[in-house]
C-alpha cells in the first residue's frame, strides 16, 4: 500500500527534466512531498488518491510525453540508471480513481495493458533525445534488450492518450477534491438525524430541505422570524407565479422590520434558495450572482459572514467581500477567481465595475440595499445610481444572449421591464425615511412591501394580501412612528455638562461588575473616541470608587489600595479591567477590523465609536448602547438604529440616553415618533457606584453622588493637565530598581573595605547591575512612554473639545432649537473633557478648531471611508451663522462659568431620600446586571 501510495505520488511529481523520464528509484516519497508543498493537496487527499489506485502521468510544458507508465510491476526494481516505472499489480483490481463517467475508460486501459504484457514485469527505458514513443524504447527481458513492435507502439500510443484523459479528468478531480469532502459534509447534513420538528418550519416555506436540515443543524436556526418567512414567502410565490408565467421571474421588495429581527436572512434565504435549487450548478467563473450593498465596512464583513455560513456546504458557491480600505491588488485576484455572492461598500463597487475588466456582472440576479436609507443619507445615491445603471446594461446585454434583443430596441421603458427580467431588487432597512423613496424609484419596479410591525412580530401585511400578489407600497416619507424591539428598555439621564465624564465613567464601571458585560458608547466625532479610549484605557480609578460588592477585602484595604480592586495589570483603568475597543471611520482599516472583531468575541468590553457602529452591526452579548452624545442627522432614525445594536431577536438589552437638561426635550420628541423612553435619575447613578460599599455607610445619595464626582472629577482632571501618575506596575519596578541599586553598592562598599580598590565585580554583581540597568531602562521607556500618553491626552481632550462643539452646531434644522449651542456652559462642558481652563483659553481652542478647520473632523463623508462624524463641514452660511453664536455663546459662557449653580446635585434636594436611593439601587442593579 505504501509503495503504491509512494508511487502514485513519484508519477504526480514527474514534472523537471523537460522531457526526461524520472525513475521510480529517483522519485521516492520526498518527490511527492515536494508536490505536497507545492499545493496539489492535503495528506489526506494523497491517501485518498492513493487508496483509490491512483495512477497519474503528466503532459511536459512541452506537450511531449515523458514516459510511459506500465502497469504490471509487482515491485519494484532498478537498473543503474534506465528510468523505469513500476506498480504493485496486486492492487490494481482495486477502485480506481475518476468520476463514474470516467472510469470505464481506466478499465479499459487497465485491461489493454493487460491482455499486452500478460502480468509480466515490463521497462521501457527512454534515450535521451527521443520520444518515447519512437521505436528506439526496448523492453528488456532479463539481461537483453528488445524492441518494441510498429503493433505494440500504436497500442501503447492509444494507452498513453487513454492514460492522458484521465490525468486531465483527474486533475479537474483534484481541482475539485474539496468537492467530495464537502459533498460528503453536505449529504451528511442531510442525513443527519434532525427531527422533523427542527426543520418543519423552514420546509413549510418550500425551501429546498438540505438548506432547512443546514438552518437547523449549523446555524441552530429551527424557526424563521417573522420578516424572515414573510420574505420567504413572497419570493416563493412571485417564483411559483413565474413558473405559471403569470410574472416575470423579477420580485422586487421594500422589507423594513425592527432592528434585530433577522433581515439578513431575511434577503439572504430568496438569495440560496435560488442559487442552489438550479439543475446546472452555479459555476464561480460565472461571475457575480448577486450583489449586496452595505453602507459600512464593518457590516459588509459581518454579512459576508453570514451569507458564507449559510451557504458554507455548497461550496460552489464563492461568497467575498470588496469594499474600501482593502487591497485593490488583491481585490481584482479574486474578482478574477469568480465570487458569486459580493457584498461591498458602493464605492468600491463601482470602482471595479469601472477598472476590473474580469469583474462579470452579466448573470447578476439579485441586487440588495442593506441599511437602504443610510446608504442614501452617507451620499452614495450616484454611486448607486451607476451601479444600477450598469447593471441594468449588463442584464439587457444578457437577455440578448438569450433571445431578449427585442427589448433592447423597443425604447427604455421596455428596456427597464423586460431587460431586468433576470433581476430581483430588495430595500432593506429598520427605517424608511423619503431619502429611501428616490432609491426605491431608480431602483425598484413594482416592489412588493414587507412592512413588519409591531412588537409581536405580526406584519402588517398579511399572508392572504401577499397571495393575492398585491403589492402594497406602505411608504411614508417621514411620518413613520418609530418602532423598537419591545425587549429593548430605553432610558434617557438629563447630565449637567460637567458631569457627563464622571457618569460616563460611572455607568460603564457599574457595568463591568458584571461577568459578561459588553457595552457599547456612541460619540458624535472621532476625535472624542479617541480622547475617552485613551483615557478609559489608562487613568485609574481611585481605590475607593472601585469597590465592587460582593468582592471580599476590607475597608482597610480598599483605603491603603492594597485590595484586589486596587493593583494588578488587569485593573489598571477606568473600568477595572474591562478592555476598551474603539472604531471610528479615520482608524487604519486593519486596526479596524481587529477591534471589531475582538470586540465580537470578547466576552466584555466596551466599544467606542461614532456612527461608524450604528448600523447593522450584530454584536453577541451586548447588554447596553449608551449614547454619551445625541445622533445628530436624522436624529430620532438613528437613535433608534444606535439603540438596536442591543436587545436583539428577543434578547433583554438596555439602552441610555445622556442629555443636557437644557437638551430635555429631545426625549419628548422620541415619545411622540412611538419610542417609550424613561428617565433615570443622574443622582441616583453616580450614588450607585458607592452604594453598599461599608466606607460609606451611612451617607446620604448627595452625599455619596458628591463625593463620586469630587474623586472622580479630580483624578481625571489632574491626568488630563498634569499628565499621567506613574503605573503601578513601573512604580514596582522602579522601586525594585533602587533597592537592587542600593543592594549593590552596599556589597561594592563591603567588597571596598575588604579588597584594595582594584578587585574585579564578582559574577553575582555584574548579574546583579545588569538588571538593575535594564529594570531601570525599561522603566524609564515605561514612564516616557507614559508621559507622551499623557501629553496625547492632553492635546485629544482639547481637539475632543472642539470636535464637540463643532458637531453640536450640525445638528438637524428641525431640532437646532434644541440642541442650541447658546445653552451650553462652554466652562462645564470642558470639564466633561477633563480641561481646566480659563474662558479665554477655551475661547482661543473654539476658534483655533475653526481657523484650522481640523482635518480629522472636517473630513466629508465619502464613500471610500465610511466616516460620518456628523461634523462635516457646514455650509457657508450656516458656518457665518455658527461663528455668531459662538461669540454670544462665549459671552454667556464666561458668565456661566462664575455665577451658575450646581443644579445637578440641588436637585437632589428635590425628592425623597428614599426614593432616591431606590433609584439608585435599581440603577446599581440594572446596569450592573
Ligand atoms: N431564524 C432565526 N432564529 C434565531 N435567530 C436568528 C434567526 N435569524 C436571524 N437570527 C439572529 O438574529 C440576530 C439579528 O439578525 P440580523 O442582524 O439579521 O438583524 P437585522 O434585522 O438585520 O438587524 P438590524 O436592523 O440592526 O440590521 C442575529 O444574531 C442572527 O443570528
Amino acid at each position: 500500500m505504501a509503495d503504491t501510495f509512494d508511487f502514485a505520488l513519484n508519477l504526480a511529481g514527474l514534472e523537471d527534466g523537460g522531457g526526461q523520464a524520472v525513475s521510480a528509484g529517483a522519485a521516492p516519497k520526498s518527490a511527492g512531498d515536494d508536490w505536497f508543498r507545492a499545493g496539489h493537496g492535503s495528506y489526506k487527499k494523497q491517501k485518498w488518491r492513493a487508496s483509490k489506485r491512483l495512477r497519474l502521468q503528466r503532459p511536459a510544458a512541452d506537450g511531449h510525453q515523458d514516459h510511459v507508465p506500465q502497469t504490471n510491476g509487482a515491485e519494484e526494481k532498478q537498473d543503474g540508471d534506465s528510468d523505469v516505472l513500476y506498480e504493485d499489480r496486486t492492487q490494481r483490481a482495486k477502485a480506481p480513481l475518476g468520476t463514474r463517467a470516467e472510469r470505464p475508460a481506466r478499465y479499459e486501459v487497465q485491461l489493454e495493458k493487460r491482455q499486452l504484457h500478460g502480468g509480466r514485469k515490463r521497462r521501457i527505458e527512454q534515450e535521451d533525445g527521443h520520444s518515447p514513443l519512437q521505436p528506439v524504447a526496448r523492453h528488456k527481458h532479463g539481461r537483453g534488450h528488445q524492441y518494441v513492435s510498429d503493433a505494440d507502439l500504436a497500442l501503447e500510443k492509444k494507452q498513453l492518450d487513454a492514460v492522458n484523459d484521465f490525468v486531465h479528468a483527474h486533475q479537474r478531480a483534484e481541482r475539485t477534491a474539496d468537492d467530495h469532502e464537502d459533498e460528503d459534509e453536505a449529504q451528511r447534513i442531510k442525513l443527519s438525524p434532525l427531527t422533523e420538528n427542527d426543520t418543519a418550519a423552514f420546509l413549510a416555506l418550500n425551501l429546498n430541505s438540505s438548506l432547512a436540515g443546514h438552518l437547523a443543524r449549523r446555524m441552530g436556526f429551527t424557526e424563521p422570524t417573522p420578516v424572515q418567512s414573510s420574505v420567504v414567502r413572497a419570493y416563493m410565490h412571485a417564483i411559483h407565479a413565474h413558473e405559471s408565467r403569470i410574472l416575470s421571474r423579477r420580485v422586487d421588495m421594500i422589507i423594513r422590520s425592527e432592528t434585530g429581527s433577522g433581515k439578513t436572512l431575511a434577503y439572504l434565504l430568496p438569495i440560496a434558495e435560488a442559487l442552489l435549487i438550479r439543475r446546472k450548478r452555479v459555476e464561480r467563473s460565472d461571475g457575480a450572482r448577486a450583489i449586496i450593498l452595505t453602507p459600512t465596512r464593518e457590516l459588509a464583513a459581518q454579512v459576508e459572514m453570514v451569507a458564507r455560513q449559510l451557504l458554507h456546504p455548497w461550496h460552489w458557491i464563492v461568497v467575498g467581500s470588496i469594499m474600501g480600505g482593502e487591497r485593490r491588488k488583491s481585490e481584482k485576484a479574486r474578482i478574477r477567481k469568480g465570487i458569486t455572492v459580493i457584498v461591498s461598500t458602493p464605492g468600491r463597487l463601482l470602482d471595479h465595475m469601472e477598472n476590473t475588466q474580469s469583474l462579470s456582472l452579466k448573470l447578476v440576479e439579485f441586487l440588495v440595499f442593506d441599511e437602504a436609507d443610510r446608504l442614501m443619507d452617507l451620499g452614495f445615491e450616484d454611486a448607486i445610481r451607476e451601479i444600477v445603471r450598469q447593471l441594468d446594461l449588463y442584464a439587457v446585454e444578457g437577455d440578448k444572449g438569450e433571445g431578449g434583443g427585442a427589448a433592447v430596441q423597443s425604447g427604455a421603458a421596455t428596456r427597464k421591464v423586460e431587460g431586468l427580467k433576470r433581476r430581483s431588487n430588495f430595500l432593506v432597512s429598520a427605517t424608511m425615511p423619503g431619502s429611501v423613496k428616490h432609491l426605491a424609484d431608480t431602483a425598484l419596479h413594482n416592489p412588493i412591501s414587507i412592512v413588519m410591525g409591531g412588537t409581536d412580530g405580526q406584519h402588517l401585511q398579511t399572508a392572504a394580501q401577499l397571495e393575492e400578489e398585491e403589492k402594497v407600497v406602505t411608504d411614508t416619507p417621514g411620518t413613520q412612528a418609530l418602532r423598537a424591539p419591545a425587549q429593548l428598555r430605553q432610558h434617557f439621564c438629563l447630565v449637567e455638562a460637567k458631569h457627563r465624564l464622571v457618569a460616563l465613567i460611572c455607568v460603564l464601571r457599574l457595568r463591568s461588575r458584571s461577568a459578561f458585560a459588553k457595552s457599547m458608547v456612541f460619540f458624535s466625532s472621532c476625535d472624542s473616541v479617541d480622547f475617552h479610549y485613551l483615557l478609559l484605557r489608562n487613568v485609574e480609578l481611585p481605590p475607593v470608587l472601585r469597590y465592587d460588592k460582593g468582592v471580599d477585602f476590607g475597608v482597610d484595604k480598599l483605603k491603603s489600595g492594597t485590595g484586589p480592586g486596587s493593583s494588578g495589570a488587569s485593573l489598571q483603568n477606568s473600568l477595572c479591567g474591562v478592555p476598551v475597543f474603539k472604531i471610528h471611520g479615520q482608524m487604519v482599516q486593519e486596526e479596524r477590523n481587529r477591534a471589531f472583531h475582538a470586540f465580537r468575541l470578547a466576552k466584555r468590553g466596551v466599544l467606542l465609536c461614532t456612527d461608524v457602529g450604528a448600523r447593522g452591526l450584530d454584536l453577541p452579548h451586548l447588554s447596553l448602547t449608551l449614547q454619551y452624545d445625541p445622533p445628530t442627522k436624522d436624529e430620532s432614525v438613528e437613535y433608534l438604529h444606535r439603540a438596536g445594536r442591543t436587545a436583539r431577536i428577543g434578547m433583554q438589552g438596555d439602552s441610555l440616553l445622556f442629555l443636557l437638561p437644557s437638551e430635555a426635550e429631545y426625549a419628548r420628541v422620541l415619545q411622540q415618533r412611538g419610542l417609550e423612553l424613561k428617565e433615570v435619575s443622574c443622582d441616583a447613578t453616580l450614588a450607585a457606584l458607592l452604594l453598599g460599599n461599608p466606607a460609606y455607610e451611612g451617607l446620604s445619595l448627595g452625599q455619596l453622588a458628591r463625593t463620586v464626582t469630587r474623586t472622580m472629577q479630580e483624578t481625571i482632571s489632574s491626568a488630563v493637565e498634569k499628565g499621567l501618575q506613574p503605573s503601578k506596575v513601573s512604580r514596582q519596578g522602579y522601586d525594585e530598581t533602587q533597592k537592587n541599586k542600593h543592594e549593590s553598592s552596599v556589597r561594592e562598599g563591603e567588597d571596598d573595605e575588604d579588597s584594595d580598590g582594584e578587585t574585579p565585580p564578582s559574577r553575582q554583581e555584574k548579574v546583579t547591575d545588569a538588571k538593575a540597568l535594564a529594570t531601570s531602562a525599561s522603566n524609564d521607556a515605561l514612564q516616557k512612554e507614559r508621559a507622551a500618553r499623557g501629553q496625547e491626552l492632553r492635546r485629544l481632550a482639547a481637539s475632543a473639545f472642539r470636535a464637540y462643539v463643532r458637531a453640536y452646531a450640525t445638528h438637524a434644522r428641525a431640532t437646532r432649537h434644541i440642541f442650541n449651542i447658546k445653552g451650553i456652559h462652554l466652562g462645564h462642558l470642558a470639564r466633561s473633557f477633563g480641561l481646566n481652563r480659563s474662558p479665554a483659553e477655551l475661547d482661543s481652542l473654539v476658534k483655533q478648531g475653526r481657523s484650522s478647520g481640523s482635518s480629522r473632523t472636517h473630513h466629508k463623508a465619502n464613500a471610500n471611508t465610511n466616516e460620518h462624524t456628523h461634523v462635516d463641514s457646514p455650509g457657508a452660511a450656516s458656518a457665518k451663522a455658527d461663528r455668531k453664536s459662538s461669540s454670544r455663546m462665549m459671552k454667556i459662557g464666561d458668565h456661566a462659568v462664575t455665577s451658575l449653580p450646581d443644579a445637578s446635585l440641588n436637585k437632589l434636594g428635590a425628592r425623597g431620600e428614599a426614593r432616591r436611593r431606590r433609584d439608585a439601587r435599581r440603577m446599581a442593579s440594572e446596569f450592573a446586571s
